[in-house]
C-alpha cells in the first residue's frame, strides 16, 4: 500500500466526509462527473455559484417525482431540468412536501432522460445517507474540480451501503437497570467513525444456546419522551423486563431513528401524518422507501458479541428474515405486543396492512 493512501482517507472514510459536507451545504465532487449538493442545506450564494458553472439538474427519488407528477425515466430517480430563473424557493418546494397540499401545482416539470444516471443516483444516495431530504442539485464540471472539496467516486457512493463495516467495541460498563440489575452496556463504533450503536447485555447469556434478543431501532419520541404515537417505549421496557425475568438476554439499540430517515425527517413525516397521510404514505411523499434501515448491522453486532442463534422479540417478520439471511439463526419469534393506544391504533394497523407486521 502506498504511504499516501495509508495516511489519507480510505473510500469509506471519504464517504463519511462527504456526508458531513452535504449536511453543511458544501458541494461534493463526484470524480469525473461534477458537483453535487443537497437541496436542504443549499444557500442562495452557493446556488448562484453553481448556476455559473453550467445547466443545473435537480435530482429527486422516483417516490417524490410520482407525487409531483414528474416523469421518471431512471427507475428509482428522476432528473429535472432547473430553469435558469429558478430560485431556492422553487427547489425547496420540490424537495419538501410540507406545502404540497397548500400549493399542489409545482409544474410543469421537464424531466431529463438518456445519458448516464449514475451521477444523479449517487447524489441522491449521499443525501439520503446524510439523513437529509432526498433531493440534490448536480452540475457537470467541464474542467478540474475546485480545490478543497471532498472527492469520491460514483461507484463508491452507489455501493456505500454494501461496503462491510468493521465495528470496534469501544467501551463497556456495568449499568444496573430498573428492569434488570445485571445490566451491561457496550458501545460499538464503526471504523469510519459514523453512527455508534449500543448493546445492552442482561446477565451472562450462554453463547452456546439461542439468546433472548431484541433489535430495537432508536425512537427518541417513543423511548425518551413517552410518545403515544408509536409502541416503541413500551416495547423497550417490556423487552428489558422480560430479559430481567429470564436472567439473560441482549438488546441491540440501533441508532436508526425513524426507520433510518433520521429524527428531522421523521418529524416531517409526522407533519404529513397530521395532514391525513399514513406512516408509509408520509415516507413516500418525502421521497423515502417505507423502511430505510439496514438490519445487517444487527447481525454483525450479534456475531461480534459471540451470539449465533437468537429467540427474537419482534412483531416484524422482515427482521427475522434479515437475521437469517445474514448468518444468525432465529430459532423462535417471540411476539412483543404492548403499548397499544387510541393514538397509535391506526399506525399499528398500517404496519400490519402494508409492512407485514403481525398484529
Ligand atoms: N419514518 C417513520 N418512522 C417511525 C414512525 N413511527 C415510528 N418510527 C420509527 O420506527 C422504528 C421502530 O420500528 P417499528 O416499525 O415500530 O417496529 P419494528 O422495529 O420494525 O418491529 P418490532 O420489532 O415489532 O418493533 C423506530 O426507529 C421509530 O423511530 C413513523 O411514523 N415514521
Ligand atoms: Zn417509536
Amino acid at each position: 500500500m502506498k504511504p499516501e493512501f495509508t495516511l489519507g482517507p480510505s473510500p469509506t472514510e471519504r464517504l463519511n466526509r462527504a456526508r458531513a459536507d452535504l449536511r453543511m451545504g458544501v458541494p461534493v465532487v463526484l470524480d469525473g462527473y461534477g458537483l453535487a449538493v443537497a437541496i436542504e442545506s443549499l444557500s442562495p450564494e452557493r446556488l448562484a455559484a453553481l448556476g455559473a458553472l453550467g445547466p443545473l439538474t435537480l435530482v429527486l427519488t422516483a417516490r417524490r417525482a410520482q407525487t409531483l407528477k414528474a416523469r421518471v425515466y431512471d427507475e428509482d430517480i428522476a432528473r429535472i431540468a432547473v430553469p435558469k430563473d429558478a430560485d431556492l424557493g422553487w427547489l425547496r418546494a420540490l424537495a419538501d412536501p410540507a406545502d404540497d397540499l397548500r400549493v399542489p401545482m409545482k409544474g410543469p416539470l421537464q424531466a431529463e432522460r438518456g445519458g448516464d444516471p449514475g451521477f444523479a443516483r449517487a447524489a441522491i444516495r449521499l443525501a439520503k445517507s446524510a439523513q437529509l431530504l432526498p433531493a440534490a442539485l448536480i452540475v457537470a464540471l467541464p474542467h478540474s474540480a475546485p480545490p478543497d472539496l471532498t472527492t469520491i467516486t460514483v461507484q463508491d457512493a452507489l455501493q456505500a451501503a454494501d461496503i462491510p463495516q468493521a465495528f470496534g467495541p469501544v467501551s463497556a460498563a456495568r449499568v444496573p437497570l430498573r428492569a434488570a440489575e445485571a445490566g451491561r452496556l457496550h458501545i460499538f463504533r464503526p471504523d469510519d467513525g459514523s453512527e455508534e450503536h449500543y448493546a445492552i447485555e442482561i446477565g451472562q447469556p450462554d453463547r452456546s444456546k439461542p439468546v433472548l434478543a431484541r433489535l430495537h431501532s432508536a425512537c427518541f419520541t417513543g423511548d425518551v419522551l413517552g410518545s403515544l404515537k408509536c409502541d416503541c417505549g413500551p416495547q423497550l421496557d417490556a423487552a428489558l423486563t422480560r430479559m430481567g425475568h429470564e436472567g439473560a438476554g441482549v438488546l441491540l439499540y440501533l441508532n436508526q431513528e425513524g426507520r433510518g430517515i433520521g429524527l428531522a425527517n421523521k418529524m416531517r413525516a409526522y407533519s404529513l401524518q397530521d395532514q391525513g397521510f399514513d406512516t408509509v404514505e408520509a415516507n413516500h411523499r418525502l421521497g423515502f422507501e417505507d423502511d430505510e434501515r439496514d438490519f445487517r448491522i444487527g447481525a454483525a453486532l450479534l456475531k461480534k458479541l459471540g451470539f449465533g442463534a437468537v429467540r427474537l422479540l419482534t412483531n416484524n417478520p422482515a427482521k427475522v428474515a434479515m437475521l437469517q439471511a445474514n448468518g444468525i439463526d432465529v430459532t423462535e419469534r417471540v411476539p412483543l405486543k404492548v403499548g397499544m393506544s387510541r393514538h397509535n391504533a391506526g399506525y399499528l394497523a398500517t404496519k400490519a396492512a402494508k409492512s407485514g407486521h403481525i398484529l
